[in-house]
């Protein structure tokens, strides 16, 4: 039988405890997520029928602050992809030092296939089941994979009608007019460039003579793509969920970008003004894409991605995951052994959640700050960590991965000792 998804997560835990020390207590308590809910959504259809949808939410941890994390809209969603995801989130916030724990939800569907009046009434129906498990001080919503600013909006309005009080901060990635924060539409690619591009001269690696290929071209992937194509990186190759496209002497990723939005699929175009022509290329798909010979790798879609089964075709020097999980600890180890550096996802990714609690921090006071303020204290705060990590990884001859899920744990570890085991109280109620 093949391991869970949280069995392979959780097994970064393990690993990474050897470079840190915490009490047992505390580790004892990493290991568990501390409350999950599933909840049946009835929707009534454009055509009259009632259909049942099946969605999620886990607060993994708590601790360092309320659960923050996005909530996924996909065919695959399931409790274990949630509370894996939910994991992550938590060592992710630990590791930037956000005052929050980890959190994270999901529906199981195909939102391809639904209208957008059954898509907001799913989305309404999502929050009537899960808003006594959430709330700005206990656990905030955010997007991910194929959810987007229009149904935060939904979600935050159907909160409020609930609490009879407008409450913006329990939600973030909102649009601008409902008080969401400048910025956030581009966080997680932007944060990812700024690693990437702070890290990789460290490796005498400069634009000019760096190829790319990217695997997944939405929120994160595209915007990651355009901006190191626009800083010199040779982007060779980009996918969606149809395959991909690859073009040795580099792709114009903002005229795909403009492309995609209008057609929904990928193509090699280059525009100038109004002129667009499809440029010569070939096609290929996501599994060769993750096998052509590239400097940097960024997968940027799903989990799961580079396997056992695929880690030894990977041919790329450097990998930056984008997306959360996308290699199985079984692959790390077989990257490793052949001298590849894996980038963490809680590192790379990380500028998504960042902006998010700029968002809730703007949404609490009431001020908001300029577009190029939050892009300045995102900047400061991803390259300040990569830094962190890349020193600790250096200094004790370790992974990037096990470099930064330490320091996550360190301050994970700290803040459940500072709390005590709340033995006293427990024993207390019990007598
Ligand atoms: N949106 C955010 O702020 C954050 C997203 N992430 C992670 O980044 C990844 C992507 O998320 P978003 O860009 O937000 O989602 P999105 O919904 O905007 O885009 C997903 C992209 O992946 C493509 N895709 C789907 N299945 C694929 C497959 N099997 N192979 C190749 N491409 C495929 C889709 O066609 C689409 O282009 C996810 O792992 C997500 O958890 C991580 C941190 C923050
Ligand atoms: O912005 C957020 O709160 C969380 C984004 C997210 O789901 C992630 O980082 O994986």
């Amino acid at each position: 039988m093949s391991k869970s998804l949280f069995t392979d997560a959780s097994s970064r835990l393990e690993r990474a405890l050897k470079y840190v020390s915490i009490s047992d207590d505390a580790i004892e308590r990493l290991k568990y997520p501390k409350a999950s809910l599933s909840v049946s959504i009835p929707v009534r259809m454009d055509n009259g029928t009632l259909r049942i949808f099946q969605g999620y939410r886990v607060r993994y941890d708590d601790t360092r602050g309320p659960g923050k994390g996005g909530v996924r809209y996909h065919p695959n969603v399931s409790i274990d992809e949630v509370q894996s995801l939910a994991f992550w989130m938590t060592f992710k916030c630990a590791l930037l030092d956000l005052p929050f724990g980890g959190a994270k939800g999901g529906i199981t569907l195909n939102p391809k296939e639904l209208s957008k009046a059954e898509l907001e009434r799913l989305s309404r129906g999502y929050i009537e089941g899960i808003a006594d498990f959430i709330g700005p001080d206990i656990d905030i919503l955010a997007p991910d994979v194929y959810t987007n600013e229009m149904i935060m909006g939904w979600m935050m309005d159907q909160y409020s009608i609930i609490q009879r009080k407008i409450s913006p901060a329990v939600v973030t990635g909102k649009p601008l007019t409902m008080g969401g924060s400048r910025g956030r539409d581009t966080a997680t690619g932007t944060g990812a460039f700024h690693v990437i591009n702070s890290l990789l001269p460290k490796l005498d690696k400069k634009p000019a003579n760096t190829t790319v290929a990217v695997q997944g071209f939405g929120n994160a992937g595209a915007v990651v793509a355009d901006l190191l194509a626009k800083a010199g990186y040779q982007v060779v190759a980009v996918s969606d969920s149809q395959g991909g496209i690859y073009r040795e002497k580099g792709l114009d990723i903002a005229s795909i970008r403009e492309y995609k939005q209008e057609h929904r699929g990928i193509t090699a175009i280059y525009c100038e003004g109004t002129v667009c022509n499809i440029v010569e290329h070939e096609a290929i798909s996501n599994e060769e894409l993750l096998a052509l010979d590239v400097d940097v790798l960024i997968p940027a879609a799903l989990e799961n991605q580079i396997t056992a089964e695929n880690a030894d075709r990977v041919r790329a020097k450097y990998i930056f995951e984008v997306a959360n999980g996308p290699t199985t600890s079984e692959a790390d180890r077989i990257l490793d052994s052949k001298g590849i550096l894996v980038f963490p996802d809680i590192l790379v990714n990380a500028g998504g959640v960042t902006v998010s609690y700029f968002e809730w921090v703007q949404n609490r006071s009431g001020l908001y700050w300029r577009l190029n303020e939050i892009n300045e204290r995102l900047k400061e705060r991803m390259v300040t960590e990569a830094e962190k990590v890349w020193s600790f990884a250096q200094e004790f001859d370790i992974s990037l991965r096990n470099a930064a899920y330490a320091q996550a744990i360190a301050r994970l570890g700290e803040a459940l000792d500072a709390k005590g085991t709340r033995d006293y109280y427990q024993n207390k109620t019990r007598a």
